[in-house]
């Protein structure tokens, strides 16, 4: 890694679902994915708030500034909480040494010292360019070649795990056959991946990287999403090493007959923290119970001994936490500890964002979160890229609301279809057939961010296709300066994304091991990484000392973002100079309460700002389908939110959201009823309204819309 640090600091530069089950917006689902479980007594006295919360925000039209011709403006920038600024002192300059790349400056941590052998050791030289081995691969890769133990790893993201677990199982196989291994001679080694993504990537390091040296050893991959008959047939051909997620290969022990696990000698259970969220503990124990059943001391005559005589079982986790010790009560004996930080004791630390990591936090008020999201990218988005494409990953709590950004900001821009889909859609269309199925991927220019941007989307909800389609094109990116991906924490765990450079967490991750995954999608094996983590004023400005002991050990990684900075960067184009006297200048002005006229702050950035705003709920207005769009995710933004852990209900309280301000932010005039309405509906049935009052009502809603077209809330 090269020292010099760069921030995307409002001065200077202006944020798995898996297959089986997703929080998309579904409390109930997403605290099962967690493993949470909560009274009802509480989800009542929430929908309640949310009753309350939404009639309130129809009352506080007052806030709106009325102009003299009788039309509202948008208030963006008044009757907002206050914001703490926080000051922390800075070491960044200084230059923050990387803690999960390679040992570049250790002579004696070389590959050939930690055994591997010299064909290996050429194809890590040659072809993967990996001079020198990380920390956790200095710890992990000898104590496999030469101890048969079981290992608990415990690794922070990004420091090259995959391959510290997957060499020593290749020279293991390679030495054990002298060359004559093949495909048939059985599984000898199992890894089990979380997610179908985390799965694929490592199938294709194994299949395109690692067993180019040795191609006699074959990997394979079973993870559902394609037919079981293909994924059958494969297993009949015969592979060695098997990867797979849990569910899918316990299907296969069930209804495959030819799977043969009598010869596995490695089980890998990568992820194990997210292993055990997903519920896959019950899978893996009927797994457990099988391999034991099924295994042979015996190998084939050609296999010279070096195999272990047991089975060793790895477990990886970036946490230890409570779940993980119980996967590693079942999967683990005698185990060794090895981690990549400096603890000796099991449990005794938890795990740190990579020292090299700068995290920015936000603290933006409700209603101009979506501004300020928009500026954060502009601001990105507004300095050429240090080489190829920049590339920035934004999380959001759940799908809908991926959907509704990604809509918003790519509005006026045009879709992207990879030139392979383009052809096959020609075709289709000369054959009259629905084109959309081969046009996989989600990915549009973003104009009003940069016009040299395209923004992707991902999330739990679409098709295995798109998603994998999605990714391999994001991360391949070179049409355009910058690529930026929206989605959800699908894209969160594990995955390799090559040259991440920063990361926007727009909605607070749910767990702070969440925040971590995240985060560790950029600074990875030494290089920098940017994250800004977005926050809004009051309990969750709390969540700043819960972050704080993850980076740094002196907060030194930890740094201040004004929103107000960001968006004066983003938004001051045209800007004028600061004007004291606004009634004797040109600059536009609005009116406040008291019909005084006042200036909008300094130059007009936040006139832009707030057009910008405008812009997108006059397209709301227009668009049915949008608005349709911005209601479903403001209602599962808000359903998101209550998933919270309650050890983090403190920061993340649902009854302390300003549901109005918040709807402003997804374009809406007022927090939709359907919010209040659902929950009403299944608590207390409405009395039917008589007829009088229904005539009330609609003359209100009438003399409601004369007289604004955008509200101000
Ligand atoms: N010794 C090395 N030198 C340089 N690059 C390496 C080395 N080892 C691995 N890498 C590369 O580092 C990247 C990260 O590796 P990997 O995905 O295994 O990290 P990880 O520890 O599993 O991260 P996470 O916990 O986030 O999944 C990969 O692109 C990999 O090819």
């Amino acid at each position: 890694m090269d020292g010099s640090r760069k921030t995307f600091s409002g001065a200077d530069r202006a944020s798995v679902d898996d297959d089986r089950r997703k929080p998309n917006g579904n409390p109930r689902e997403a605290q099962q994915v967690r493993g949470e479980k909560r009274s009802n007594g509480d989800e009542q006295d929430e929908s309640e708030e949310y009753s309350k919360r939404s009639k309130r925000s129809h009352s506080d039209r007052e806030s709106r500034g009325l102009q003299g011709d009788n039309s509202y403006v948008s208030s963006l920038f008044t009757a907002n909480p206050e914001v703490k600024e926080r000051d922390y002192t800075q070491k960044i300059d200084e230059g923050l040494k990387p803690s999960n790349g390679a040992l570049l400056n250790d002579e004696s941590a070389t590959f050939k010292a930690l055994g591997v052998n010299e064909a290996l050791c050429k194809s890590l030289e040659d072809k993967m360019k990996y001079s020198k081995p990380t920390r956790i691969q200095r710890a992990v890769i000898p104590a496999l070649l030469q101890e048969d133990r079981d290992l608990f790893v415990q690794a922070q993201t990004g420091s090259g795990k995959t391959l510290s677990f997957t060499l020593p199982i290749i020279q293991k196989l390679m030495d054990a056959s002298d060359g004559t291994l093949n495909r048939k001679s059985g599984v000898f080694a199992i890894i089990l991946s979380p997610t179908r993504e985390l799965a694929t990537q490592t199938y294709n390091f194994l299949a395109s990287k690692l067993c180019s040296t040795c191609h006699w050893i074959v990997p394979g991959i079973v993870i559902g999403g394609e037919k079981k008959k293909s994924e059958k047939a494969r297993i009949r051909k015969g592979v060695n090493i098997l990867v797979a997620t849990p569910g899918r290969l316990a299907d296969h022990i069930e209804n495959t007959g030819n799977l043969d696990l009598s010869r596995v000698r490695y089980l890998v259970l990568d992820e194990g923290d997210r292993l055990m969220e997903l519920g896959f503990e019950e899978a893996i124990s009927k797994l457990l119970t099988q391999l034991k059943k099924d295994f042979s001391r015996v190998l084939p005559a050609n296999m010279n001994g070096s195999l272990p005589s047991k089975r060793i079982n790895v477990l990886c986790s970036a946490t230890l936490k409570d779940k993980v010790r119980k996967l590693g009560e079942i999967s683990l004996t005698d185990a060794k500890l090895i981690t990549s930080q400096s603890v000796d004791s099991l449990g005794s630390d938890e795990m740190k964002a990579p020292e090299q990591l700068i995290q920015e936090v936000m603290v933006v008020p409700p209603k101009l979160r979506f501004v300020a999201l928009s500026a954060t990218l502009k601001n990105l988005t507004s300095e050429e890229p240090v080489s190829g494409t920049s590339k920035t990953i934004v999380f959001f709590s759940c799908s809908d609301s991926v959907d509704f950004h990604f809509i918003a900001l790519t509005r006026t821009g045009r879709r992207l279809t990879m030139e392979k889909g383009r052809q096959k859609l020609e075709k289709n269309r000369k054959k009259g057939e629905d084109s959309d199925t081969t046009n996989k991927i989600t990915a549009t220019t973003a104009p009003l961010i940069n016009p040299d941007t395209v923004i992707y989307k991902l999330h739990g909800s679409l098709s295995q296709q798109t998603r994998a389609a999605t990714l391999n094109h994001f991360s391949k990116s070179t049409s355009h300066k910058h690529a930026v991906l929206f989605c959800t924490d699908v894209a969160s765990r594990g995955l390799d994304l090559p040259g991440i450079e920063n990361v926007v967490e727009f909605d607070p991750p749910f767990t702070l091991e969440d925040h971590l995954h995240r985060v560790g999608r950029t600074a990875r094996v030494g290089s920098s990484g940017l994250s800004v983590l977005f926050l809004l004023p009051g309990d969750e400005e709390g969540y700043i000392k819960k972050i704080e002991p993850l980076h740094g050990n002196d907060k030194e990684n930890l740094k201040f973002l004004s929103y107000e900075d960001v968006l004066k960067k983003a938004f001051k184009e045209d800007a004028k100079p600061e004007h004291k006297n606004a009634e004797d200048s040109d600059i536009p002005t609005r009116t406040d309460r008291n019909k005084k006229k006042i200036p909008f702050r300094e130059g007009n950035w936040d006139t832009h700002a707030t057009t910008f705003q405008l812009n997108m709920e006059r397209w709301l207005l227009e668009d049915a389908r949008s608005r349709e769009i911005a209601t479903s995710a403001f209602v599962s933004h808000a359903r998101a939110y209550t998933t919270h852990l309650a050890s983090e209900r403190d920061c993340f309280n649902i009854k302390k959201l300003h549901l109005g301000h918040l709807a402003k932010s997804f374009g809406l005039r007022e927090a939709p009823k359907k919010l209040a309405g659902r929950n009403s509906q299944e608590h207390h049935k409405k009395p039917r309204e008589n007829s009088k009052r229904k005539m009330l009502r609609m003359a209100k809603i009438a003399v409601a819309s004369q007289s604004s077209e955008f509200n101000t809330i």
